[in-house]
């Protein structure tokens, strides 16, 4: 079993502190991580893949920092901006290069092609692809190494309809698979019919963290409104040093 644990995490960038003295555990299924626009999330997933390095406390995978873990792409997969794809390269180049680097298996490029549904459109370049293709293009990247523990930034971001439902599947599968699934959005309907447990950070500052029937049970209030009610605390807002 994978985990990923975050001890009295805080990250300040200059006057700012984006993460505050946060802490979690996630164990496998699907874990939704929720909070307003400049919560600290991204910052969050960022120093769990040691792209950002903590002020203070821990983020381990396996328990482990990023940075400490042997062949790291079998263990975790990240999907943060679906950006940085060369635009000249076609699909299949690209995760192929990916693949080589990472030492993984070439035969991973069509399995991962076709679990994004993107099979048929690997041999076009990424310049023309839709904003939803380069989200399947970012899972499959995320995928390649078949890691334990998925960490997506806003994956549904751009897919149609369809895609979401989709998106919703492979999530379930993952998660049905034993795997370990952070997954931020804003998109809390969507969260609702697909998460197993919630994660809540408002400035900066973990407000809730545990199953979803926990945070919406007392008075029986949906997704939205409990969400709306730890987020909207006055006394955090813009919460500074
Ligand atoms: N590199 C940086 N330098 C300075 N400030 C930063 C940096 N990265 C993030 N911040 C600040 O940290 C805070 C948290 O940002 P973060 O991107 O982690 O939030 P978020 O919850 O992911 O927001 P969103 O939902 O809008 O993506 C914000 O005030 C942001 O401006």
């Amino acid at each position: 079993m994978t985990d990923v644990s975050v001890t009295r995490l805080t990250k300040r960038f200059g006057a700012v502190t984006a993460v505050r003295d946060a802490g979690f555990t996630v164990s496998p299924g699907v874990t939704g991580f929720l909070g307003p626009n400049g919560a600290g999330k991204t910052t969050t997933l960022r120093m769990l893949l040691g792209l950002v390095r903590p002020t203070a406390g821990t983020a381990l995978i396996d328990g482990r920092p990023y940075a400490q873990l042997s062949e790291a792409r079998r263990v975790v997969g990240a999907l943060l901006e679906a950006t940085g794809f060369h635009p000249g390269r076609t699909a299949r180049d690209h995760l192929a290069i990916t693949a080589r680097l990472a030492g993984l298996p070439a035969s991973r490029v069509g399995q991962v092609l076709d679990e994004v549904g993107l099979n048929g459109d690997a041999h076009r370049r990424v310049g023309g692809y839709s904003l939803g293709m380069r989200q399947r293009l970012g899972l499959a990247a995320a995928l390649l190494g078949d890691p334990q523990v998925l960490i997506l930034d806003e994956p549904g971001n751009g897919l149609d309809p369809a895609g979401m439902a989709w998106l919703r599947g492979l999530l379930r599968d993952l998660a049905a698979q034993g795997r370990t699934v952070i997954v931020s959005s804003h998109v809390l309907a969507e969260v609702a019919q697909t998460v197993d447990r919630v994660i809540v950070m408002h400035a900066g500052v973990v407000r809730f963290a545990g199953t979803l029937d926990e945070l919406t049970a007392p008075g029986a209030v949906g997704l939205e409104a409990a969400f709306l009610r730890l987020t909207s605390d006055p006394t955090l807002e813009g919460s500074r040093p």
